[in-house]
């Protein structure tokens, strides 16, 4: 199991509760969308997720471990394990777009060919090879976004999370970058996508659907009681 919630509630402040009672598991290579009317909590959900929110009751469990008894000192190697497509790209404006993608894999320790292949690959995968050394700022949202997702996936990541990542491209790409994930997903990875974009999910037939609504989780499928099947395509 990748992750599990159990009786997960989060408020902001002061504010009234936005999510309750979640209360869910993503298996370990599921291919997971989330979906929901906007304002439905979906993008806090996945925060709690990644590790950038912490819930106000309830327990969350990521990789095996049960992440409010960890040590802060703890999270950072856990995030390692995840890729995340923020809904606002968060990409580095100082650097090139080819060394945005480059970054996880330095990260991880790898240099020269073991960088150079993988990151040439992955740009001309995603449509921008002529755009390698192109600074975020001077790129469309298109592309930034795909510069984002590139960055997302490059080092293979145990746990994939994509916050709207096909708002900014046309159909095509969309189907392109589907196919990304779901190549990434039979790898081994787990991949939860939070998206408006029902159409999406034709191009992963295996896939399981999570709605959010009025801050709970409904599980049209049943998917989140038999473990979804890989990506297809
Ligand atoms: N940092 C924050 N502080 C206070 N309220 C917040 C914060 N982030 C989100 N909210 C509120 O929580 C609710 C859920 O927001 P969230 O962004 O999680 O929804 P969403 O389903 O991702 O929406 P969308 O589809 O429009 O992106 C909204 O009412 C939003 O205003």
């Amino acid at each position: 199991m990748i992750a599990s919630f159990d009786r997960v509630g989060l408020r902001y402040g002061t504010g009234a509760e936005i999510l309750h009672d979640l209360d869910f598991r993503l298996a370990e290579g599921g291919f997971y969308y989330l979906t929901g009317p906007s304002g439905a909590g979906k993008t806090s959900l996945l925060k709690l997720l990644y590790l950038a929110q912490k819930p106000t009751r309830g327990r969350i469990g990521l990789f095996g471990e049960d992440i409010l008894s960890l040590p802060r000192s703890a999270l950072p190697a856990l995030r390692r394990r995840i890729g995340i497509v923020y809904q606002d790209f968060r990409l580095i404006p100082d650097l090139s777009a080819y060394d945005n993608v480059a970054l996880p894999l330095r990260i991880a320790g790898h240099d020269g060919a073991a960088i150079d292949e993988p990151v040439s690959e992955m740009l001309d995968w995603v449509g921008l090879a002529d755009r390698a050394n192109a600074r975020p700022p001077t790129l469309s949202g298109g592309e930034q976004q795909r510069v984002a997702i590139a960055r997302a996936v490059i080092a293979k990541p145990d746990l994939l999370i994509a916050d709207e990542p096909t708002g900014n491209v046309d159909a095509d790409m969309a189907k392109r970058l589907l196919h990304l994930f779901s190549g990434l997903n039979r790898l081994g990875t787990t991949v939860v996508i939070a998206t408006h974009d029902l159409s999406l999910i034709k191009e992963t037939p295996g896939a399981a659907m999570i709605r959010l609504e009025a801050g709970s989780v409904k599980d049209p499928t049943g998917a989140l009681k038999n473990p979804p099947h890989r990506g297809g395509a």
